[in-house]
């Protein structure tokens, strides 16, 4: 399944499939093994086959000249990124950004920061960053700038904006995005860093504010594999694993159907929590059999007590997990796909953002499992009492 989709996804244009074909030779070992079956999925494309790439091909203009064989298409060749000698740029220092800077420095990299809010670089440069007062002047410094932006509109600005990432790059340079978007931003970005020279991979990242302290996150990578494979050393800094999944969209779209089931995991477990208290169960009683059972989750046993008492420390705003939902309910229209279990879940992250829960933890979903249970007994107190 995950060779047919990524094979769809490495055929979804001549541009793609072309950097398909001139990326560099796939490393073995991990999660890369990946590269190479996504490598061999896009060579054994039906639409590659049938249409010949113009650009790829010396062409045989006359006959008896030799025929027409593969060239690679020219880039600008990227250094591997190394501690110590390469300067990388971090833009966006909120609660993500912040602790994968923070691993980025500590593995000896040069990092030169920017964000929207510059108090919140003061920290980073007080342990070695360096601090732009714009994302163009980051990328001009940096060899390789990653991003950690809220949503869309933010990626798309940073990138776009006068003095944005794009404004910055050059050959021999990239962008590594690794905001949680959906494709159509990647793939808008991707273009705008591309016609500058530069080249592009989308990052979301899978794993909140723990994983990213730890150097613990799970990279969803998809765009130009040299660029993978150059950046391969911070994402190593800041993550434990990183998939590769072929043509910027894929990684984008990886990441929303994860956060789509985590959104409705999350629902489905506050709505347990409030029926066992309603039925007089004790919610750490309801935690740790879940804990034993076939449906444990790390993410309960992490949530769960919190939960029970009510407090929602931000880890991963909720505003955030609304966002995801709602994009990957627009990516179940595009492709015709009905998401009814995500749809509910999502009206109560909107509902919890409506009681002013928005920059609170995604687990604050709770508030609104609870608003409308109680606001449900009201009403059907109020229909018995007519
Ligand atoms: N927290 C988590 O557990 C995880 C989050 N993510 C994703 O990572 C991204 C960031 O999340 P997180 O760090 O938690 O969020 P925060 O809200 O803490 O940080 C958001 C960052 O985006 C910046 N920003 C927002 N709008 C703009 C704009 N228009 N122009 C420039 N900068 C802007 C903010 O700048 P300023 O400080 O000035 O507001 C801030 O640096 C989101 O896409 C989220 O979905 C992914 C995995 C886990
Ligand atoms: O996007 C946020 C993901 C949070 C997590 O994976 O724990």
């Amino acid at each position: 399944m995950l060779l047919h989709n990524t094979a769809r996804a490495a055929c979804a244009s001549k541009r793609q499939a072309r950097a398909f074909m001139a990326t560099q030779t796939p490393r073995s070992s991990g999660p890369q093994r990946r590269v190479s079956a996504i490598a061999m999925a896009a060579s054994r494309c039906p639409t590659l086959a049938a249409r010949p790439q113009p650009s790829l091909l010396r062409r045989a203009a006359q006959p008896g000249r030799r025929a027409a064989v593969p060239v690679r298409a020219q880039a600008a060749p990227l250094i591997d990124a190394a501690p110590g000698k390469t300067t990388l740029g971090f833009i966006g220092i909120g609660i993500m950004g912040l602790a994968m800077t923070r691993n980025l420095l500590k593995a000896g990299y040069q990092v030169v920061v920017w964000n929207r809010n510059p108090d919140k670089c003061a920290a980073l440069a007080a342990e070695g960053a360096k601090v732009a007062s714009t994302p163009q002047e980051v990328a001009a410094a940096a060899t390789y700038t990653f991003a950690m932006l809220s949503d869309p509109e933010a990626a798309l600005d940073v990138a776009n904006r006068p003095d944005g990432v794009a404004a910055g790059m050059a050959p021999g340079k990239g962008y590594v995005d690794v905001s949680t978007v959906d494709a159509a931003t990647s793939q808008a970005v991707a273009a705008a860093v591309r016609a500058r020279g530069g080249a592009f991979l989308e990052a979301p990242v899978s794993g909140s504010k723990g994983p990213a302290e730890q150097g613990k996150l799970i990279f969803l990578t998809a765009g130009d594999q040299a660029l993978f494979n150059a950046v391969s050393g911070p994402l190593d800094a800041m993550g434990k694993a990183k998939f590769f999944l072929g043509a910027e969209g894929a990684g984008a779209n990886m990441k929303l159907v994860v956060n789509m089931v985590m959104g409705s995991m999350m629902t489905a477990f506050a709505e347990g929590l409030a029926l066992a208290d309603k039925v007089g169960l004790r919610q750490q009683d309801v935690i740790d059999v879940v804990g034993l059972g076939a449906i444990a989750a790390p993410m309960f046993a992490l949530k769960g007590p919190a939960m029970a008492a009510r407090a929602y420390a931000p880890a991963f705003p909720l505003k955030h997990q609304q966002k995801d939902m709602r994009l990957a309910l627009a990516l179940g229209d595009e492709v015709g796909q009905p998401l009814p279990l995500a749809a509910a879940s999502n009206a109560q992250y909107i509902a919890a953002r409506r009681q002013g829960l928005g920059d609170a933890d995604f687990s604050a979903v709770m508030e609104a499992v609870l608003g409308q249970a109680a606001a449900e007994a009201t009403e059907a107190h109020n229909k018995a009492a007519k």
